[in-house]
Order: structure tokens, then C-alpha cells, then sequence
């Protein structure tokens, strides 16, 4: 059993963050967001505000300027892109996230590849037991795919090195809307399997209404935050950010 200091520990902790891609411009600028282990954490706000800027620099795919990354309590500000798949952080990106031209089986497999060998094929097995529709379409070409089902694939690709936590940047992103109910299903689904998750979206109300929290950013800084429940009910924010009334008078789950 691991000590309760170690329980309470953040998995993720994002202190003052400031980053942008032109050296001098930073785009987010002292963003910070805790995550607990098995939380879902929505990044809300309008356009143009850095919230993909803010996870694609935490995934180390945009150049950070100060500021601290914490995973599990490690410094991981430094480390490159590839070094934080090793060490537990998975990025989904909103596009260009499979390729086109394998197999949605060669797809996960290339995924796979920094696993030892004996450790592949079940995890392939696990992804194909979570996401039955890829299981069925393993032989088919991704690029032959719905938009919902590469996006399956898209995660399972990131699912296949058994992150702790996985960061996705507008999953239900141009999908239509039984597709993007699909999408929040799924994501349930994985934080059910004990992964932690960290998304950006623009289909606040969806996304809220399987979160646990939510950061709201505007203008690279944090505006508010609070439990989804909180946010979702609040007149103020749901005007602001959240496009008016209640999503077909559901109630976020407190
Ligand atoms: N590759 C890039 N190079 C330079 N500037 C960029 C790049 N990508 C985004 N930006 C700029 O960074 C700012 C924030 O963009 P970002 O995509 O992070 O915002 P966002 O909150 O995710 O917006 P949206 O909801 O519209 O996707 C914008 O002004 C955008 O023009």
C-alpha cells in the first residue's frame, strides 16, 4: 500500500507555465492546472485563448519559457516529446493523429513499439477488448475510416504504452453529434480502466458532463476553475464559455 502523502500527491502539476512558439510571444502566459489520479480535467475557454497551446507545451511539442511540469511529483519540463511517452504522458493531437495508409492493426503496433515484444500483442488484445469497433476493422486502411473511428484509433494508438496519463487536444473535434456523445463514452470508458485525463474542448457541455473539473483559460491565463458540476450550473460562466442554457436540461453527475 503506498503512504497517503503519496495518494494526495497531483499526477500532473502545471505551475506558471509560459510558452509560445516564437521565442519572446508567449502565447500561454503563467497557466497552471493540478491533476488528481483518475480525474478527467476539461481545458475550457474561447478561441484563441492558448488552451492547446498549453497542453501541446506540457506534451513538449510547444517551446516552454518558464515555469514547472510535474508528473508524479518529477520535474518533466525539459524532456522532450519522446522522453514523456516513457515516462507516462501521452498527447493526442487533434490531427494528423493516425496514418492514413496502414492498417488500423499496423497502426497500433507502430505505437507499440517502444514495449518489450512479449508485451505487444496483449496489449493489442486490450485495446481490441476496450474499442470493439477496431477490433473489426483491424485489416481495414485508417484512412478509410470515419472521422469517430480514426479518432478511436488515435487513442488507442496513445492507450497502447499504458499511459498514467493521457492528454487529448479536441477529440470529438468535426464529428457529428452521435459521434461525439461516442467520444465521451469512450474517454468514461478509459478513465474507468484508471487513466487519467487532460482534454481540450470546444463542446464544453459534453465534455463537462463526464469531468470532474474543469480550468477555463483566457488569454493564456487561468480565468476559473472548479468542479464540472459547479461550472455547469454557474449563469455567469455558462454565458461566457459555455454557450448559453442547459444541454437538453441534463445535469452534471455531482
Ligand atoms: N503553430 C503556431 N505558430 C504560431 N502561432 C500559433 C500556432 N498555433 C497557434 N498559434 C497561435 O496561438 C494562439 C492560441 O492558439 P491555440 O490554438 O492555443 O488556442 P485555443 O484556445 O486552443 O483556440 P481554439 O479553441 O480556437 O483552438 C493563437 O493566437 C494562434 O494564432
Amino acid at each position: 500500500m503506498s503512504a497517503p502523502q503519496a495518494e494526495n500527491q497531483p499526477i500532473l502539476a502545471v505551475t506558471d507555465l509560459v510558452s509560445g512558439y516564437d521565442p519572446g510571444v508567449p502565447i500561454v502566459r503563467g497557466a497552471s492546472m493540478t491533476v488528481a489520479p483518475g480525474e478527467i480535467v476539461v481545458i475550457l475557454g474561447p478561441n484563441g485563448a492558448g488552451k492547446s497551446t498549453f497542453i501541446k507545451s506540457i506534451a513538449g511539442l510547444v517551446p516552454k519559457q518558464s515555469g514547472s511540469v510535474r508528473l508524479e511529483g518529477r520535474e518533466i519540463a525539459a524532456l522532450p516529446a519522446h522522453r514523456l511517452v516513457h515516462e507516462g504522458l501521452a498527447f493526442v493531437p487533434q490531427t494528423e493523429n493516425v496514418f492514413g495508409q496502414m492498417s488500423v492493426e499496423d497502426n497500433l503496433r507502430l505505437a507499440a513499439g517502444i514495449l518489450p515484444k512479449a508485451e505487444r500483442a496483449p496489449q493489442l488484445d486490450k485495446m481490441y477488448g476496450m474499442f470493439a469497433d477496431l477490433a473489426r476493422q483491424r485489416h481495414l486502411l485508417a484512412g478509410r475510416l470515419s472521422g469517430g473511428q480514426r479518432q478511436m484509433v488515435a487513442v488507442a494508438r496513445a492507450l497502447m504504452v499504458s499511459p498514467r496519463v493521457v492528454m487529448l487536444d479536441e477529440p470529438s473535434a468535426g464529428l457529428s453529434p452521435k459521434l461525439v456523445e461516442q467520444v465521451f463514452v469512450n474517454l468514461a470508458g478509459i478513465r474507468k480502466a484508471g487513466v487519467t485525463i487532460v482534454l481540450v474542448e470546444q463542446n464544453a457541455r459534453a465534455a463537462l458532463a463526464i469531468a470532474d473539473r474543469a480550468y477555463i483559460l483566457a488569454e493564456g491565463r487561468n480565468a476559473h476553475e472548479g468542479g464540472a458540476a459547479d461550472l455547469w450550473n454557474d449563469p455567469a460562466i455558462a454565458a461566457l464559455y459555455l454557450g448559453g442554457g442547459k444541454l437538453r436540461g441534463r445535469e452534471v453527475p455531482a
